[in-house]
């Protein structure tokens, strides 16, 4: 059986990516790539909050999520996007099975001890799941919430840090990180370029610095945790149909860098 690789689809680009993208998701899957997708939904979790006047605040990246601001996250992330990705997967013939991480007690995490409210650290993820639902020819779509340990509560849960939790647990072989920039980004003399191949202490470093901010924290952390974990490769890049099918097709293996994206080494 092939290998597993996990798309994170990131919120910033999502509503751009283009057809190309979901016809190159169906081709890799029938060609027997396994494939599941992590999804967020920042900017639609803010449209919504800011119709029903409530405030949106982060740290570091991370919502500080309150009672309310979690019920409008769950509503979006599993009522609206999740089952809009579905729907565009299956208009492009690609198997999609829509889920998220409450489901099955798939993610369970602990509110996190920093001052953020129901956000979630993940701390365990059952990868019978997304195994059973690959095994029936589907690719899961997971939304990134999490219960708590005793099952009632739950959390909000960043999606690249949730993506990359999964990604490690299914044993992946690549986790790709689709985003609105073409990896971590530098200011070099003229305007700004990018990094194609870096470490945590550099990374730490770059946050230290104010160089990686917002969303970008809990992508490189998320990055740099998978790496650890044992995923072999994770690639930052633009969602299009070229990088997906390059990254699936193994092409940046063993290499420090692609034209579009940054391959983050540990
Ligand atoms: N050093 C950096 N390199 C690239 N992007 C960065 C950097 N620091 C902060 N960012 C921001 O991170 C954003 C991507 O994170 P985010 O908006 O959370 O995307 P997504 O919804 O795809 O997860 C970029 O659009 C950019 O504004
Ligand atoms: C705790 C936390 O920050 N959760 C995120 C979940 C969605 C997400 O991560 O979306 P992107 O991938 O588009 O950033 C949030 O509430 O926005």
């Amino acid at each position: 059986m092939e290998g597993i690789v996990v798309i994170k689809c990131g919120g910033s680009t999502m509503e751009q990516l283009p057809d190309r993208f979901f016809q190159a998701i169906a081709e890799i899957q029938q060609k027997g790539k396994q494939l599941v997708i992590v999804h967020g939904g920042g900017p639609a979790i803010n449209s919504m909050l800011e119709r029903l006047a409530i405030p949106s605040q982060f740290v570091d990246g991370l919502r500080v999520t309150c009672e309310d601001t979690l019920q409008v996250v769950e509503q979006v992330l599993c009522g609206q996007i999740n089952k809009w990705l579905v729907r565009r997967l299956s208009e492009h013939r690609a198997k999609a099975w829509g889920v998220s991480g409450m489901d099955g007690g798939m993610l369970t995490a602990v509110q996190t001890d920093k001052p953020l409210g129901l956000v979630g650290e993940v701390k365990k993820v059952d990868a019978a799941i997304p195994l059973a639902i690959l095994s029936h020819g589907y690719l899961p779509v997971i939304a990134p919430l999490a219960v708590g340990t005793e099952g009632s509560q739950k959390y909000n849960v960043n999606a690249d840090i949730a993506a990359g939790a999964i990604a490690a647990a299914l044993g992946a072989e690549s986790l790709i990180m689709v985003t609105d920039v073409p990896g971590i980004l530098a200011p070099k003399e003229e305007g700004t370029a990018l990094i194609p191949k870096t470490n945590p202490r550099e990374i730490e470093q770059m946050i230290q610095e104010g160089i990686i901010t917002g969303g970008m924290i809990p992508k490189v952390r998320a990055a740099l945790d998978a790496l650890s974990e044992g995923v072999p490769q994770v690639v930052i890049c633009r969602g299009t149909a070229e990088d997906l099918l390059r990254v699936c097709q193994g092409e940046t293996a063993g290499t420090a860098i692609v034209s579009k994206a940054a391959q983050v080494h540990a």
